[in-house]
């Protein structure tokens, strides 16, 4: 149940239309204007872990911009997730871009003050470093989590230019800090060019299966969610999307794309098919709207930020106690 009795909704985009005004997400009310909120709608602006085209800091806006189309009522799980469960917009972290370590540990204290309202967060990157420092303060509140990390890549190597904290390492270093439950570790839409075999190797070592963009084609949507529910089994999920899991025809606007990923069709679905996991918190990260094409990315990150936060309401609904 919601801890803050009737949820304030969104804006009625049939009386104030949608394109007024300043954009939240999903013209949801500010966490300044509720008080208290059951989901956490937070931006992280930071981008200076990136190894290739930077732009992810401005992803957050791109995204609340793009999700203004968004509309009460989801279909696809039969829920009204703003009627379920209080969602509101905490706006952004301010993130120091000139020190990744200062960045970094901000991020976790910033995440950690909105857990510990009781809020789950559904965060909108950013460059996939910011995972890190959220599974830290996510750890914290609910011991180690199973992770559903949906990606083109691994994000499991070890350092850049003899950097550890970068967008291409919050995964290893999540798992050197104990703060994920190694038994439950799982990448979906893998694919592209390694380093090299040892890249799987590791990746393997350290407790990860891993389902290619392939898998998902020739095995299925159904198969493969199954597949993935069975390993989270009941413990407390995060789950951690990097846009440039979906193919670049599905979302150009993104650091490092890579070809022949997922749809948006198949992002969606499988997402939907979590329905009864114990989703604690979620990530959306990667979005660079400066190589986007009439919002496709940001459409399509709108949408499954609304299917992650549908998944938490209905959790919280349905008594959930973790939150
Ligand atoms: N997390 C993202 N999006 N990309 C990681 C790519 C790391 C590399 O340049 O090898
Ligand atoms: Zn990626
Ligand atoms: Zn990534």
């Amino acid at each position: 149940m919601s801890t803050t009795g009737t949820p304030r909704g969104p804006v009625d985009s049939s009386r104030v239309p949608r394109y007024a005004g300043p954009a939240t997400f999903a013209r949801l009310p500010r966490l300044d204007e509720v008080g208290h909120t059951d989901v956490a709608v937070v931006g992280v602006p930071f981008d200076s872990g990136v190894s290739y085209r930077p732009g992810a800091r401005f992803g957050g806006n791109a995204i609340r911009e793009a999700s203004r189309l968004l509309r009460p009522y989801n279909p696809a799980q039969d829920a009204a997730p703003f009627a379920l469960a209080q969602v509101a917009d905490a706006g952004d972290i301010a993130v120091n871009p000139f020190d990744i370590g200062e960045a970094v540990a901000t991020v976790e204290a910033a995440a950690g003050d909105l857990l510990a309202t009781g809020a789950r967060l559904m965060t909108l990157g950013g460059d996939h470093t910011v995972a890190l420092p959220l599974l830290r303060a996510v750890a914290r509140r609910h011991g180690p989590v199973a992770l559903l990390h949906f990606d083109a890549h691994l994000d499991t190597w070890d350092t850049y230019f003899g950097a550890a904290y970068t967008h291409g390492t919050p995964f290893r270093r999540a798992v050197e800090e104990g703060v994920l439950d190694t038994s439950a570790l799982s990448h979906v839409g893998i694919r592209g060019p390694l380093y090299g075999r040892r890249d799987l190797d590791d990746d393997e070592k350290m407790g990860f299966g891993i389902v290619t963009a392939a898998d998902v084609l020739r095995r299925g949507v159904d198969e493969v969610t199954d597949q993935l529910r069975q390993r989270i089994g009941d413990r407390p999920l995060y789950v951690s999307v990097d846009i440039d899991v979906l193919d670049p025809a599905h979302a150009p606007g993104t650091g490092t794309p890579e070809a022949g990923g997922l749809t948006s069709r198949e992002l969606l679905e499988i997402l939907r098919g979590l329905a009864g996991c114990r989703l604690v918190s979620a990530d959306l990260v990667e979005v660079a709207p400066a190589y986007d094409h009439a919002e496709i990315t940001s459409v399509a990150a709108s949408h499954t930020a609304y299917e992650l936060t549908t998944l938490m309401a209905r959790q919280i609904a349905g008594g959930d106690a973790s939150e």
